[in-house]
């Protein structure tokens, strides 16, 4: 199994460059883990509460059960794939059934900053975009699709997400094998890892 990690900041296209590199390879090759869906479960505590909760700083993830997760995908064992709610800040009931592939992509803000999650990676991706236009995505996704308003949106952005993102994730860049300049569609980057993805799988 080769399994590569791609990291970079909130906005800066790692959701749709995994889209543009799986879309076009085997599905049965191919799996794909997101580290949204190992957001702590937060039950526990009321939507208020969870409102508050830093999810840009590491320890708001459950590494654990991640690392778990793709050990179990390394044995060849399935896992249940928790599915976050951006719009109620928690788990859902709902697993997804992922199955080893030979392929395997793992994105997230943060998963570059966890030691042993990076030891797990074969090839390790950064995706960067400036900070401008990464923040003006975010922006239009949260307001779209995850149901925020703009105040929220920038009210996190200074609180958390920016200073977050100066103190874990840009500097997580050192650790790539490939830095993916995404301030446009780079489909030359995208071909590359698509290729180094069908030397495995052929
Ligand atoms: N290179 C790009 N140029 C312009 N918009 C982009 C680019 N990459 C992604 N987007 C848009 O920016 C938003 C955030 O992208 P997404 O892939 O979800 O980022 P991430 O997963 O890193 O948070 C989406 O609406 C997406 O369509
Ligand atoms: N309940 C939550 C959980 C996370 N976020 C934000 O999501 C960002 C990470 O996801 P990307 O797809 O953008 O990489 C992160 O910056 C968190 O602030 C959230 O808004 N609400």
């Amino acid at each position: 199994m080769l399994i590569i990690g791609i990291a970079g900041g909130t906005g800066c296209g790692k959701t749709t460059v995994v889209n543009q590199i799986v879309n076009e390879l085997p599905e049965e090759e191919v799996g794909v883990i997101s580290q949204d869906s190992y957001y702590n479960d937060t039950s526990h505590l009321s939507y208020d509460e969870r409102i508050n909760i830093n999810f840009d700083h590491p320890r708001a993830i459950d590494f654990e059960l991640l690392h778990n997760h793709l050990i179990q995908l390394k044995k060849g064992t399935p896992i249940h794939q928790p599915v976050y709610s951006f719009v109620k800040h928690n788990r859902t009931n709902d697993t997804i059934l992922t199955h080893p592939r030979k392929v395997m992509i793992v994105e997230g803000i943060l998963i570059l900053t966890h030691p042993e999650l990076r030891e797990l990676f074969d090839i390790k991706i950064y995706v960067h975009a400036d900070s401008d236009e990464r923040l003006i995505r975010r922006i239009k996704r949260d307001l779209t699709e995850r149901g925020r308003d703009i105040e929220e949106v920038l009210q996190r952005y200074q609180s958390t997400l920016k200073p977050m993102h100066q103190q874990f994730i840009e500097p997580t860049k050192e650790y790539a094998d490939i830095i993916i300049p995404n301030n446009k569609y780079n489909t030359v980057a995208v071909d590359i890892v698509r290729t180094i993805i069908n030397e495995k799988i052929s």
